[in-house]
């Protein structure tokens, strides 16, 4: 059975405006997930509802077999984490530390194993060196890895990350890659929402793309970029890589090493 499973889930907010319509989709533990589309397709919508933020107005959402209609938000919240897009609605503590330690602390942990969760997540998220300081010392690009190890020092079995990417330079992307590897390597399912392809390319193997309020595939890094059709009618880009092989020629080319290899197998039989 899926860990985290949304059975035709439509969603409407209260002004009467259709957000989501007929979600499927199932996540297994351990899985890391991308999910792409253009502004306004449903994404943080359909994320929000993974973890209760938002309950389906039709459909079900069901975290370890139960649905989110019949459990609370505490007990979803241990289960399902998710890191708001926009870090500022999230911190609300004068440090670094008490922003970290508040969900273990409300899970009414010892102050020992309080301050372990604090020292990993602090350390997976580069901010070892700052939790004494307040939140808003940080830029904003930072304040989002506050928000992501308080959300790690929770332990929950899934984290979503609201497009984590936006604003982070190439060091911060590098270590929100890393961050990703090694929730996977601790079974957690990572669910990413995301505008930057090169990023989806190098950290993801599934990637979901949602257009228009919908899910329109759910596939491999390859088939979704080399699905031109899709592509459009989702008004995404490929890849640079990508783009470079089709000028090239080529096509099923995901990587600079495919490239290459591409290159060397033409020049070997010309
Ligand atoms: N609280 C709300 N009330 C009414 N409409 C909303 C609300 N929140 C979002 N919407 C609308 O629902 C649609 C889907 O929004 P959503 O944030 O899920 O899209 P998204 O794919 O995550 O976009 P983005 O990449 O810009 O974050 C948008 O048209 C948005 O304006």
């Amino acid at each position: 059975m899926p860990y985290l499973s949304l059975k035709n889930v439509w969603y409407t907010y209260s002004n009467g405006y259709e957000a989501v319509q007929d979600i499927n989709l199932d996540f297994e533990l351990g899985e890391s997930v991308a999910i792409i589309g253009q502004n306004g397709a449903g994404k943080t919508t359909t994320v929000k509802l993974m973890n209760r933020l938002l309950l389906p107005t039709k459909g079900e959402v069901l975290v370890d077999g139960v649905s989110t209609k019949k459990a609370t938000t505490a007990e979803i919240s241990k289960k399902v984490g998710y890191v708001f897009q926009n870090p500022d609605d999230q911190i609300f503590q004068d440090t670094i530390y008490k922003e970290i330690a508040y969900g273990p602390k409300n899970q009414k942990l010892g102050d020992s194993v309080v301050k372990d969760r604090v020292a990993k997540a602090a350390e997976i998220c580069g901010l070892t060196e700052s939790l004494d300081e307040h939140p808003y010392n940080l830029p904003y690009s930072k304040r989002k890895f506050i928000t992501m190890a308080a959300v790690i020092a929770m332990d929950p079995h899934v984290i979503i990350l609201d497009e984590p990417t936006a604003g982070q330079d190439r060091e911060s992307t590098e270590r929100l890659g890393n961050i990703i590897n090694y929730l996977s390597d601790q079974n957690k399912t990572v669910i990413t929402i995301t505008h930057d392809m090169e990023f989806v390319v190098r950290e993801f193997k599934r990637v979901i793309v949602f257009a228009d309020k919908q899910k329109r595939r759910d596939a491999s890094p390859m088939e979704i970029f080399w699905d031109e059709k899709l592509l459009e009618f989702s008004d995404l880009k490929q890849p640079v890589i990508c783009q470079l092989a089709t000028i090239l020629g080529y096509e099923g080319v995901l990587t600079i090493e495919d490239l290459l290899e591409r290159e060397k197998y033409e020049k070997y039989n010309n």
